[in-house]
Formats: structure tokens, C-alpha cells, sequence
């Protein structure tokens, strides 16, 4: 249990997620938690009513008395973000920045204050249900305890692990987007169990359970993903015919470039960023 104040300054999709996740561990309570966001009243109006959590457009009321602050803003309107918070953040407080591809050096270059805590997180939506594989980076000037905080803090929601920064772009374009690759397959299993005729209300728990069956099989065998689809696959069946479509249309290298699509973005935003701090 955390006693501080923890200051979200966004109120998105990442935000609710964390927040759902934070109160459902116990690790706050609601009127610890203050959310913030520019103009879109019904949203705050959501989290209040959703979460009891208390909120602001007012950005000195969200982040005073804050001990953590969690910049969930994207990544095109983290400088005007941290331009409006900047005479708020202090060295007493730890600030975690959830942008992707935003470097430490660019959000302390932005702040422009020395000795600040600084941490960039990558969690994902899967933190509403305390599922999240988070990447933690930490500037080397984080102080041991408040570095100990914020891991404690998303270890509440999921996994985390401490990586390098640079390690960020990869963690970001596979597990920070991660969710959203699992969903599209979803919605391919629901397109042909529609076109195939099975019906909705049977087809939703099927797709549900074959993607948490196959999750518990990699997690409680010691089996690899290989391993075990050559299980499933008999020879001249069903799943032999099946997957020989994936590869006649090279899906495998889809994926690949998926992968490596979304982890060159990430290093883009710190590009971009980088020029346009030179450029200002
Ligand atoms: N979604 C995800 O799965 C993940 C996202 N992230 C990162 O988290 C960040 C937020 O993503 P996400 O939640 O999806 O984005 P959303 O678009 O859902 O939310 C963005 C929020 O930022 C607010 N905002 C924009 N400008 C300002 C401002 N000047 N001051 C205060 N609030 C502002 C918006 O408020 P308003 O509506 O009032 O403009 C909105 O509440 C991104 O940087 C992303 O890279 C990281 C990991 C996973
Ligand atoms: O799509 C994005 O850019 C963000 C970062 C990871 C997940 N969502």
C-alpha cells in the first residue's frame, strides 16, 4: 500500500488502464489518485464517476502534493504537456514518462530543471486486469528509493522488467503494441467463424479459450511454441492444410516486419523529437 499522491497527466486508454489496475491491487485508493487531462470534461466525468478517482484540467491542483507523476499524454503533445507542468515538477517528485520513443534527455531537456527523477514506462492495457508486461528505464540520476517506487508500482499491474533505454523502441514496437497484434488475430477468428457460419454466442468463448488454453500450455509445459503446434498438426490435416496458406503467403515475414515496422516508429518519434528540440 503507497500513501502518497500519484498526478496522471492524460486520461486515455493507458491512464484508465492503470488506474483500474492500481485500485484493483490495493495499492491506492481512489482519492490518492488525481487525473488530468486538457479540455474533454466527459471523460474526466467518466473516471470520477468509474473510479472514484479525483479530477482536474487544472494542472498545478493535479500535480501539487503529487509524489508520482505520470506524464499519458502521446507523444505530439508531450511538449506542450510538460511546457503547462513544467514550475510544478520538483526534485522531491518521481516523473513517469509512458511516450513512446520520447528520450529521458529530451523530457529533462523539456523540463529544464536539474536533479529531477525521471523514468520512462512502457506498460500496456492489459494493466485493467493486472496483465501487463512493463519495461522500466531509469535515468541514472533516479534516487534508489523512488527507482524502487515506480517498480513497485507497475509490478502491482503485471510483469516488469529494467531494461536500457535503448532497449525501449524494441519493448515498445513488440509488448507495448503487443495487445493490439493478439486482438487482430481475435478479430480474424471472428470474421471466419461469421463467414463460416458459427454462431456468435458460441464462437466468442472458443476464440477466448483457445487463445488462454494455448497461453497455459506455453506457460505450464516446458514446451516450446514449436513443439507445441506440431502437436496440434497431424500429418495431411486440418492444420497442416491451414497453415500452409500463413506460409504460402509468407506471414511469418509479415509478422517480422510488423515487429520491426513498429520498433523503427518508436526510434522516428525520438528522431523527430531530437530535431525539433535542435531546431526550437
Ligand atoms: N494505449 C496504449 O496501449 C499505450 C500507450 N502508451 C503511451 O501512453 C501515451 C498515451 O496513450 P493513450 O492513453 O493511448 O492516448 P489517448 O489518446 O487515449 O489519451 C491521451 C490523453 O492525453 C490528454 N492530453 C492531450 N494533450 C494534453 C495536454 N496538453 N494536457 C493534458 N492532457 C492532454 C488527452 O486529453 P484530451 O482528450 O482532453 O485532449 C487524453 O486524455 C502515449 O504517449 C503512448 O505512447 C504507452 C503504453 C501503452
Ligand atoms: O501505439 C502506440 O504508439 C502506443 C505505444 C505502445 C502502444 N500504444
Amino acid at each position: 500500500m503507497f500513501d502518497g499522491k500519484i498526478a496522471f497527466i492524460g486520461a486515455g486508454a493507458i491512464a484508465e488502464a492503470l488506474v483500474a489496475g492500481l485500485l484493483k491491487s490495493e495499492f491506492v485508493e481512489s482519492e490518492q489518485i488525481v487525473v488530468s487531462n486538457r479540455e474533454d470534461l466527459g471523460r474526466l466525468n467518466h473516471l470520477h464517476l468509474n473510479y472514484g478517482v479525483l479530477t482536474t484540467t487544472n494542472k498545478e491542483l493535479a500535480i501539487t502534493g503529487a509524489n508520482i507523476v505520470i506524464l499519458a499524454v502521446k507523444p505530439k503533445d508531450l511538449t506542450v504537456t510538460i511546457d503547462d507542468c513544467k514550475n510544478f515538477l520538483h526534485e522531491e517528485q518521481v516523473i513517469v514518462s509512458l511516450a513512446a520513443g520520447v528520450s529521458i534527455q529530451t523530457i529533462r531537456n523539456l523540463i529544464g530543471k536539474d536533479n529531477l527523477n525521471i523514468v520512462r514506462a512502457m506498460p500496456t492495457t492489459s494493466s485493467f486486469v493486472l496483465k501487463s508486461a512493463t519495461a522500466l528505464s531509469f535515468d541514472h540520476e533516479v534516487a534508489f528509493e523512488k527507482a524502487q517506487l515506480v517498480e513497485q508500482l507497475f509490478k502491482q499491474v503485471g510483469i516488469t522488467a529494467k531494461v536500457e533505454e535503448e532497449e525501449l523502441h524494441a519493448m515498445t514496437g513488440l509488448f507495448g503494441s503487443g495487445p493490439a497484434y493478439i486482438y487482430y488475430i481475435v478479430e480474424q477468428f471472428e470474421r471466419a467463424a461469421m463467414s463460416l457460419g458459427v454462431h456468435r454466442d458460441i464462437a466468442k468463448p472458443f476464440i477466448q479459450q483457445t487463445l488462454v488454453g494455448a497461453v497455459s500450455m506455453l506457460q505450464e509445459t516446458n514446451n516450446s511454441p514449436l513443439t507445441l503446434r506440431k502437436k496440434v498438426t497431424s500429418p495431411n490435416g486440418t492444420t497442416q492444410a491451414g497453415i500452409s496458406i500463413l506460409e504460402d503467403n509468407e506471414v511469418s515475414n509479415s509478422f517480422q516486419r510488423c515487429f520491426l515496422r513498429a520498433t523503427e516508429r518508436s526510434e522516428e518519434i525520438e528522431i523527430e523529437y531530437k530535431k525539433w528540440m535542435k531546431s526550437t
